[in-house]
């Protein structure tokens, strides 16, 4: 990282083990993972519009649409058999499979539910500026830092099932346009994300064996939530606050 260190923890004295690595990773989990987002509070806690739902839904497909893009390029960092092997399947639970629903699939059940149009949602074209920039640095994290830091930053991953399940009791509750069916997509990956997530945590537990190499990891694991965070601000800037940019999705419904 030649001195540009992003990691910064109270007293943060050199990680010496697998199990301070992991003590560590969760500790960032619990500070700066995007369940805690204003945005996400309002969602979950039945404070949006229909509207503001579609825009989040809409700008959040873009996000589930690059995933197996993301996966191919981290699939592309390893002549290692075994782990292309591991980590293919995440590429067909988005895609699905011939006769199979995937996941992107099930996230269009959710804006079609929400009343957006099909072509309109996969055209991308209404997100906001900051979704597509927060999303693409993504796919360019893995594809040009080592593969290590490629794995550590799905590690968000081990932090969404409970969110998931916040999500689907707190939407289910509070909004009268949402049903269990629509909600498939967050049921689905309640089973999967796990599995991804106890992978990646023992591979980086594994392969980071040096106290600098496990700082790579967290600081992985910290830009990643900031992906994740910075789209929530964009939405609440301009969906919450009204700041709406040039072109981007204007909801209809309130
Ligand atoms: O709804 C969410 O808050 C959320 C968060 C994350 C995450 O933490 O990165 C993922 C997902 N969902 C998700 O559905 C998903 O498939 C997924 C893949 C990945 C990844 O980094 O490879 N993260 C996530």
């Amino acid at each position: 990282m030649n001195g540009m260190t992003a990691f910064s923890l109270a007293g943060s004295a050199p990680l010496n083990s697998a199990e301070e690595l992991e003590a560590t990773l969760r500790q960032i989990g619990a500070t700066r993972y995007h369940n805690l987002h204003p945005f996400h509070r309002l969602l979950h806690g039945g404070k949006l519009n229909k509207g503001q739902v579609q825009a989040w839904a809409l700008n959040r497909y873009y996000y589930q649409s690059t995933i197996p893009i993301k996966d191919a390029v981290v699939i592309s960092r390893f002549r290692d058999r075994g782990i292309r092997l591991e980590w293919r399947h995440r590429i067909e639970d988005h895609d699905g499979d011939v006769g199979t629903e995937g996941g992107i699939e099930r996230w269009l059940k959710l804006t079609e539910g929400l009343g957006l149009d099909h072509a309109y949602v996969e055209s991308t074209e209404g997100i906001l500026p900051a979704t597509r920039f927060a999303v693409e640095a993504y796919v360019h994290f893995v594809r040009d830092k080592s593969p290590l830091e490629a794995i550590a930053s799905s590690l968000t991953e081990l932090f969404a099932p409970n969110l998931h399940e916040e999500r689907i009791a707190g939407m289910l509750a509070h909004y009268d346009f949402v049903n269990p069916d629509i909600m498939s997509y967050f049921s689905r990956r309640l089973t999967q994300a796990p599995r991804d997530a106890n992978f990646a945590l023992a591979y980086v537990r594994q392969h980071a064996t040096t106290p600098a190499e496990r700082e790579l990891v967290c600081n992985a694991l910290i830009f990643k939530t900031n992906v994740l965070w910075v789209q929530l601000d964009a939405l609440y800037h301009a969906y919450v606050d009204g700041h709406i940019p040039p072109g981007a999705f204007v909801p209809k419904d309130k």
